[in-house]
């Protein structure tokens, strides 16, 4: 301090206290702001080693258990800053609300109300991102933020959990209960996850209510060994390891739409308790790379489902005749990846690697389903890739039977037959006009509820009049579905029916047959005009080739004269050099005297004039007996006309 001061005092006195009480100030300042980052550095390593904190990404699964387990924690619901959906709660889509949950009005209405004719929707508060809220469990206190994982793309969400405690026990105890309550209340549901060909990854797409096998009306025996036999797979993973075959197992369903190959697929997952991925391969931006992607992050045990398998390498809208991916003569090489103009790149290697690669994901139950077996290349279908084969036809009789009595339930013999009053009737005409019905869990109302003789008979006498394997069961549903309320009148009108049924699907045959008519006469119609634009250009481009070509021709002739004339220019002042007596003798000479010329005339060039062609070198003598040099004649054939320079008697 005394050197500052000595070093200051030439200064005056009153600045150099100024400048002490600044230095002495940015001293202590810095001594505090030091002091103040030691100690808060030091309580977070305090913290850190005594806080656990777990990361929750949305792309995996505990993430979603733990939204579904959030969503019922008051303390959630209590959050003080919110993000107002109409969407579902978590990612997964179940449907209960959280307890911030906002109902319209009437908070006891069924969950499933509609409001003319609509869902009504309800309305949740979600802890907003990048908000932390503090949750009491189980004695600890748990700290929850939820941030965005990708912020720049706007999509991913990702769940932190700190918790204060000496090992991670809270955490796994917490993750297990919200497991066992999602899948609690996931049990009833399955839940479809389709492909996302832009970031090659799979996204969460609803949650179905499970479809009871019953309800599958197929040949006798065909549902229960599908179920066996994928059950069988699922518990045969040490088998399959002992033996080296790799543990998948493939299922070609195969057969005319609307008779039950998805709905099969849906019963079973519901059956067999998984999920179903869902790849359609003709989908945009679809490649070998992001489908090898997709197969390799398919969870262990779940249904993988390719629909409609034979539009794999075509874009075709249309799933007959003109759609195919088959290998035909066109396609015959369907190694090759097929290019689209959306962009869309996949082959049949690409397809095949990425179902039974080394990437590929094993345990998996894969589900294809196609209209034409007919056009799938062997090797897509071969044992190991399909090992099962089913085939669905169209409705036969015992279908017809089966399905009449899966619309309309029996009661036991000796109960009434409950039949609907004349005030319901009009519910009746309103909901086959697919008017809203006003609760849509308690139509039982309207549905006359039969004895289960009469159902019997009724459903006999409906088979009877379903022609075998002539409609599809979709079809023989949308008619019942028509009737869902009139059994008895179901059956009485169902013979009419089947004929108009004909008679419709006559007349969109002969559309469609016209409408193919008409396109194949417009293509081939283009086509032709195309063929010939395209051979009036050609002839035009030949055209304007040969007048080039002539053009090039008579230019050289030119330029080979002009050379010829040089030269013998350059022999005439060669020869007056020497002095000896010579004249300069004009000759004609022709375009046949070079071989140029001759080969102009040979390939059609312009002709020479041969009569009076002559050459310096080869008749001299000719030469010499011409006019004299002074007065040469200089004949006609003005551009054939060359000097030479001969030697002359002097
Ligand atoms: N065998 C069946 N048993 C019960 N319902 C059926 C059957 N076949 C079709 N359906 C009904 O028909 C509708 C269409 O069925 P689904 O989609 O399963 O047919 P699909 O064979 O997969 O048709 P596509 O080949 O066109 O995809 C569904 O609503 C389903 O309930």
């Amino acid at each position: 301090m005394d050197a500052l001061k000595s070093m200051l005092s030439p200064l005056g006195m009153s600045s150099a206290n100024a400048i002490q009480d600044t230095l002495k100030l940015v001293v202590i300042g810095g001594t505090v702001e030091t002091a103040r980052r030691a100690s808060a550095g030091a309580w977070h390593t305090f913290l850190d080693s005594f806080f656990l904190t777990a990361h929750f990404s949305q792309e995996d699964y505990p993430y979603d258990w733990l939204m579904h387990w959030l969503s019922k924690q008051p303390a959630w619901g209590r959050s003080r800053e919110f993000e107002i959906t109409t969407r579902t709660v978590s990612r997964n889509g179940l449907t209960q609300s959280t307890t911030g949950d906002l109902d319209e009005e009437d908070e006891d209405e069924d969950e499933d109300a509609l409001v003319h004719g609509r869902r009504k929707r309800k309305v949740a508060f979600m802890p907003s991102i990048d908000t932390t809220h503090t949750i009491y469990y189980c004695g600890h206190w748990l700290r929850i933020t939820r941030t965005k994982r990708y912020p720049d793309y706007g999509h991913g969400s990702a769940l932190k959990i700190s918790v204060i405690a000496r090992n991670n026990d809270i955490l796994k105890k917490l993750v297990l209960e919200a497991k066992r309550e999602y899948e609690k209340d996931a049990e009833h549901r399955v839940h479809i996850f389709m492909a996302d060909t832009t970031y090659g990854c799979w996204r969460w797409n609803g949650a179905r209510q499970k479809r009871p096998m019953s309800s599958i009306v197929l040949q006798p025996g065909v549902k229960d060994m599908l179920l066996a036999d994928c059950k069988d797979f699922l518990c045969s993973e040490d088998w399959y390891a002992e033996r080296g075959i790799p543990f998948r197992r493939g299922y070609l369903l195969h057969g005319v739409p609307g008779s039950g190959k998805t709905s099969l697929i849906h019963s079973l997952a519901g059956e067999l308790g998984l999920d179903i991925y869902v790849v359609s391969l003709s989908s945009k931006g679809m490649s070998d790379n992001t489908l090898t992607t997709l197969m390799g992050h398919v969870p262990s045990r779940c249904i993988l489902l390719l629909e409609d398998l034979d539009a794999a390498f075509t874009r075709s809208v249309s799933r007959d005749a003109t759609s195919t991916g088959a290998p035909t003569a066109s396609n015959a090489n369907s190694t090759t990846t097929a290019e689209t103009n959306d962009g869309s790149t996949l082959s049949l290697s690409g397809l095949l690697n990425s179902l039974d690669g080394v990437a590929a994901a094993e345990g998996r139950l894969l589900f294809a389903t196609t209209n034409h077996i007919e056009r799938l290349d062997p090797a897509l279908s071969r044992p190991g890739r399909m090992d099962v084969w089913v085939n669905f036809t169209h409705a036969t009789k015992w279908q017809a039977e089966g399905i009449f009595k899966c619309f309309f339930p029996s009661k036991p013999i000796g109960v009434a037959a409950t039949v609907p009053s004349a005030e319901s009737s009009e519910n009746i005409d309103a909901s086959q006009k697919n008017l809203p019905l006003p609760k849509r869990k308690v139509p039982g109302h309207i549905i006359p509820v039969l004895d289960e003789t009469e159902i019997s008979e009724l459903a006999k006498r409906f088979a009877d009049a379903i022609p075998e394997n002539e409609l599809s069961v979709a079809a023989l549903q949308g008619y019942l579905l028509k009737n869902k309320v009139r059994p008895r009148e179901c059956v009485e009108e169902v013979a009419q029916w089947v004929i108009d049924e004909r008679a419709t699907r006559e007349k969109l045959k002969k559309e469609k047959a016209e409408r193919e008519a008409k396109e194949k006469k417009e293509a081939e119609e283009k086509e032709r005009k195309e063929k010939e634009e395209k051979a009036a250009k050609e002839q035009e481009e030949k055209e304007i080739k040969e007048k080039s070509d002539k053009k090039e021709r008579a230019k050289a002739k030119k330029a080979h004269r002009a050379e010829a004339a040089m030269k013998l220019e350059g022999a005439s002042s060669s020869t007056t050099s020497l002095s000896t007596p010579e004249a300069v003798i004009p000759v004609v000479l022709s375009a046949s005297e070079s071989s140029s010329s001759e080969s102009e005339s040979s390939n059609g060039g312009i002709e020479a004039d041969t009569e009076e062609s002559i050459t310096s070198e080869e008749e001299p003598d000719k030469t010499a007996e011409a006019p004299e040099a002074g007065d040469s004649a200089v004949k006609d054939n003005h551009s054939k006309e060359k000097w030479v320079a001969v030697k002359a008697d002097s």
